[in-house]
């Protein structure tokens, strides 16, 4: 696996430091990247990157070894015609929806590879899907698989075409793990519980739930099982929960098959 101190004499331009760009920047200086090697170009950024020695909308290094883009797919018709690397930048975005082809145009040179990571990044357990272009070889997928590692696991995809459904799944999956944990202890509140017991259950049976379908590697379809006694509670929840029609399957079909699409769009 490719050290990320071997970035400190180059240096890594990140352009957009918010939610995802400062949640990779915490990962990769805890994997011995140096704060002086990091350059961040944000209109907006955190007031604590410079107290950190991190070189913000400054001068930037003339042939880094990565340039990160972290901005919102809407900015990067404003971002990518000001950006310039040649063939020895591997020029890495997490951008929902923008395609390889889109970075082509204005990095022609350059190796390129898309990621989709997700916000659990924040503390070392996201999950990223990384895919490269024609010029990104073993060496660059490898350096952006450790890139993406310093927050969590990494999946590599054989194509393009998977990232819209990728994204649409890990990449907004938290959101909808969060909304679950809204809406059970909403539904435990309708039961009669106290809001903050409600909702401590809720996030703890969420973490616990997660934690150990990670643990156990099994399929999910055994752990379910053997939370279910026949004839008890959890046959009556999962009789609502897994109706064909009404249940979360299809909901769960639609919800991504939805966001999907938005990133089909974003592409455009
Ligand atoms: N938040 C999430 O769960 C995930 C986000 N992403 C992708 O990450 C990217 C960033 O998303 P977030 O971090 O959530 O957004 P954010 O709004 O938190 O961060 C975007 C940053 O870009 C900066 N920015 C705006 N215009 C700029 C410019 N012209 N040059 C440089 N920086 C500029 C903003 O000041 C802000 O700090 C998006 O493309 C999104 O699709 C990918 C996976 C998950
Ligand atoms: O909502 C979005 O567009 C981004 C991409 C995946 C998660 N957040």
């Amino acid at each position: 696996m490719t050290e990320l101190s071997a970035l400190n004499g180059r240096g890594l331009v990140l352009v957009g430091c918010g939610r995802m760009g400062s949640a990779l920047l915490q990962g990769w200086l805890k994997q011995g990247l140096a704060a002086s090697a990091v350059h961040v170009i944000d209109p907006n950024p955190r007031p604590e990157l410079s107290a950190l020695g991190i070189s913000v909308n400054g001068a930037l290094p003339a042939d880094p070894a990565v340039l990160v883009i972290a901005v919102k797919p809407q900015m990067m018709a404003d971002v990518l015609p000001r950006l310039a690397v040649g063939e020895s930048t591997l020029v890495v975005s997490v951008a929902a929806g923008v395609t390889l082809a889109a970075y082509e145009r204005a990095f022609p040179a350059a190796p390129i590879v898309r990621a989709m990571p997700n916000t659990p990044a924040a503390i070392g357990q996201g999950v990223s899907a990384i895919i490269g272009n024609a010029k990104a070889g073993a060496a660059e997928l490898e350096l952006a698989e450790a890139l993406m590692s310093a927050v969590g696991r990494v999946v590599r995809l054989e194509s393009e075409g998977q990232m819209d459904a990728v994204t649409a799944l890990s990449g907004s999956g938290p959101a909808y793990v969060f909304h679950m944990i809204e809406a059970m202890a909403a539904a435990g509140e309708a039961e009669g519980l106290p809001p903050a017991l409600a909702l401590e259950l809720a996030r703890a049976t969420v973490a616990g739930a997660g934690a150990l379908a990670v643990h156990e590697d099994e399929d999910p379809a055994r752990l379910r099982e053997a939370v279910t006694s026949p004839g008890g509670t959890t046959a009556a929840g999962l009789k609502e929960l897994m109706d064909p029609e009404t249940g979360l399957p299809p909901l769960m079909r639609r919800t991504i098959a939805a966001a999907a699409e938005r990133g089909r769009e974003l592409g455009k």
